[in-house]
């Protein structure tokens, strides 16, 4: 069971970590990034947030999950335009984090080297079931590393791969269950090779 690692009074100072909250579409990752920063909030610590301006799905803006949850973001090209934009904020949460290109390391570490709790959700894997940016990287390096599940859609097992459903074979490729389904290893496995037999 993962144990919030903040309780108490509010952090100021050389305090600062990472955490990354990963897993599939579907799995929850920007409900619990709203959810720690929705307590952050309560405990009056100085909070911002932050997406890549290119995941404009459902807002322009919001971060939204899809059971329609959502928090104000501010969008941004880069990942550097972070420490530009934090002001003296405590916590900064960052959605959508494999969009981001390899600066967001650096990023993370600086803020977090600075006092700053850094909470970080994205996908660890894309649709071909591989690392995905700099998320990996960003696992090695947090205090805390959370790994959320969805339902596979195909079997109601576990789910922690995002099953594309269409064929392309861009990397970024925006999109809901038009496009992905959440799956468990053996479904996902399946499909493949369902897929490659189909194109031979
Ligand atoms: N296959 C699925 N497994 C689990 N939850 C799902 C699934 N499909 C839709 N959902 C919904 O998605 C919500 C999680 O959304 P969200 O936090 O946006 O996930 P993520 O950011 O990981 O894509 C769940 O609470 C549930 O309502
Ligand atoms: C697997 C995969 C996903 N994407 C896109 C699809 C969605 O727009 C986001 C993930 O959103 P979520 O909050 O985790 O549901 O990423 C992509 O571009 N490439 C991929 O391989
Ligand atoms: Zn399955």
């Amino acid at each position: 069971m993962f144990i919030e690692p903040h309780f108490g009074t509010p952090r100021t100072g050389a305090n600062g970590w990472i955490e990354v909250v990963c897993g599939s579409m579907f799995s929850g990752k920007t409900e619990e990034l709203i959810r720690r920063l929705n307590r952050a909030a309560i405990a009056k610590q100085r909070v911002e947030i932050f997406k890549p301006a290119l995941d404009t799905r459902y807002h322009v803006e919001n971060i939204v999950s899809h059971n329609d949850n959502f928090i104000s973001s501010t969008p941004v090209a880069n990942a550097t335009d972070i420490l530009e934009k934090i002001g003296n904020c405590q916590v900064v949460g960052i959605d959508e984090a494999q969009f981001f290109g390899e600066e967001l390391l650096d990023v993370c570490v600086t803020l977090a080297n600075n006092g700053v709790r850094v909470i970080v959700a994205g996908l660890d894997m894309d649709f071909m079931g591989k690392p995905f940016g700099q998320m990996p990287a960003l696992m090695a390096v947090a205090e805390f590393v959370t790994k959320v599940h969805a339902i596979c859609v195909q079997c109601g097992g576990v789910a922690s791969y995002s099953y594309r459903l269409v064929e392309s074979k861009e990397k970024f490729l925006l999109g809901e269950t038009q496009i992905y389904e959440a799956r468990c290893r053996h479904c996902f496995v399946a499909g493949q090779k369902e897929h490659t037999e189909h194109q031979a």
